[in-house]
């Protein structure tokens, strides 16, 4: 069962309930004072209930099914993935932030390494949840150690919160950048090669 505390850890029990989700969006447009039934929202809360599923498809997936092509080619310096587009939602408002993340690490001694797009699908998994930043960047950069135990690795996080641009405070543009080191790249040079290979674009 997903920890409700840190939203890590094997598959939720139980299944994405869609006559529950299509109710509460029926609900939510009442609660606003729209009509439900008028025709152009007749198949509204069927339509969100099935994005619902598909946007928070994280939750039902474990990041050790996703890392699970590795290979051992020897190769013990730096793999960098960089720009990987990510949508997720923000926890607090549930509207979505966007932006990209860069996500490396230094292989283990014995270079056991995935395959790039594998990197790509990690992010994935954790930004199909409902989310704060911060932890999807933790979450991503732990699960790498967790899985492919290399000596370190660098996740950087930027995105553009919709609930700082669409209402409140009303800022489009604002910029969230999140880091998470762990391991060898905790070490300042290889740190600060791994930031310049990111900042260089
Ligand atoms: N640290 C962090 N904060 C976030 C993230 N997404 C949204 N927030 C913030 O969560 C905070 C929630 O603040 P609240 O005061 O409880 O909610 P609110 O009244 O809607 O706040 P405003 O957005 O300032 O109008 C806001 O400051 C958001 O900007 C995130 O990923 N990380
Ligand atoms: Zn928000």
């Amino acid at each position: 069962m997903i920890d409700p505390v840190t939203l890590d850890g094997p598959p939720a029990v139980g299944t994405f309930d869609q006559k529950r989700a299509e109710n509460a969006i029926r609900e939510l447009l009442l609660a606003v004072g729209e009509d439900p039934d008028r025709e152009g929202l007749l198949e509204t809360p069927a339509r969100v209930a099935r994005a619902y599923k598909e946007i928070f498809a994280g939750l039902w997936q474990v990041p050790e099914e996703v890392l699970t092509t590795t290979f051992d080619l020897g190769h013990d310096e730096m793999v960098l993935v960089k720009d990987i587009e990510l949508t997720s939602v923000c926890e607090h408002h549930l509207v979505p932030f966007r932006g990209v993340a860069h996500v490396g690490y230094i292989p283990s001694t014995s270079g056991k390494i995935t395959g790039l797009s594998k990197l790509a699908r990690l992010v994935d998994v954790y930004a199909r949840r409902p989310q704060v930043q911060e932890r999807l960047t933790s979450q991503v950069a732990d699960a790498l150690m967790r899985i492919l135990e290399p000596r370190g690795a660098i996740v950087v996080v930027e995105c553009e919160h919709m609930c700082m641009s669409m209402r409140g405070i009303r800022k489009p543009g604002a910029k969230t950048i999140t880091s998470c080191v762990r391991g060898q790249l905790r070490d300042p040079a290889t740190r600060a090669e791994a930031m310049s290979l990111i900042i260089g674009r």
